[in-house]
């Protein structure tokens, strides 16, 4: 079977392990990702950290990004600029005026300045001990996270529930391995990397 395939069934079961997940934790592990923080990555003294803002039942990292805003932490979130196209990250601060694009995902509005993050914290559906990810599968992340690595070192944290967790992500040349993911029982480091 091509890894393309096995992607797409691989999505649709990480998709209903997501949203059980969602149902058994709801907000309690937002809570729990805050809690530890990124203090087991050093030293990032004024990083730039990209977050994301949830959609649907994804676990919501809004209060572990004002934890890291109070730390000092620069932070940012992706703008869309199109299929097929990798993100930009515009100035984000808690309580901004927020735009909505496509799939109700918010985003900071065009007047906020483009940064490059040093930290980018990604969505996933499903993840495995290298490091590789299952996304909503546009390669957004994938395509970003080339751009950023060739520019200067970049670390990716995966934020996911436990559960969603498996032996291995199908993965082709072009997939970005992540090198942490941050779950509500703290931080894993990928092997892969
Ligand atoms: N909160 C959040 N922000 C994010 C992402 C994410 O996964 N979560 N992304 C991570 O890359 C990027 C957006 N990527 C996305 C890609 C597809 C869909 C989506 O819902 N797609 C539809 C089908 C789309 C179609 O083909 O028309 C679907 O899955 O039902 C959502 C986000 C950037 N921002
Ligand atoms: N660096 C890249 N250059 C060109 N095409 C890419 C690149 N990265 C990914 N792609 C394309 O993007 C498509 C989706 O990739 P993939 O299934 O890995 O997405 P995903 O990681 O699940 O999604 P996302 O990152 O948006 O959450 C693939 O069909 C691939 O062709």
């Amino acid at each position: 079977m091509q890894t393309s395939d096995e992607k797409r069934e691989e999505r649709t079961r990480a998709l209903a392990r997501r949203a059980d997940a969602f149902a058994v934790h709801g907000p309690t592990a937002g809570e729990r990702l805050a809690a530890h923080g990124l203090d087991f990555l050093s030293p990032t003294e004024g990083a730039i950290v990209s977050g994301f803002a949830a959609i649907r039942d994804e676990i919501d990292p809004a209060l572990l990004l004002a934890r890291l805003q109070g730390e000092g932490y620069q932070l940012a979130l992706p703008v869309m600029q199109g299929k097929g196209k990798a993100l930009l990250f515009r100035a984000w601060a808690p309580g901004d005026e927020m735009g909505k694009v496509q799939w109700g995902i918010a985003e900071p509005l065009p007047d906020k300045p483009q940064l490059e993050p040093d930290i980018v914290l990604v969505p996933l559906l499903a993840f495995d001990e290298a490091g590789y990810r299952l996304g909503y599968g546009g390669g957004f992340y994938d395509r970003s996270l080339e751009q950023l690595r060739a520019v200067k070192p970049v670390i990716a944290v995966g934020i996911a529930y436990d559960e969603l967790k498996v032996d291995a992500v199908p993965h082709l040349h072009y997939d970005q391995p992540l090198d942490w993911v941050l779950t509500p029982s703290g931080p894993l480091r990928c092997s892969g990397t």
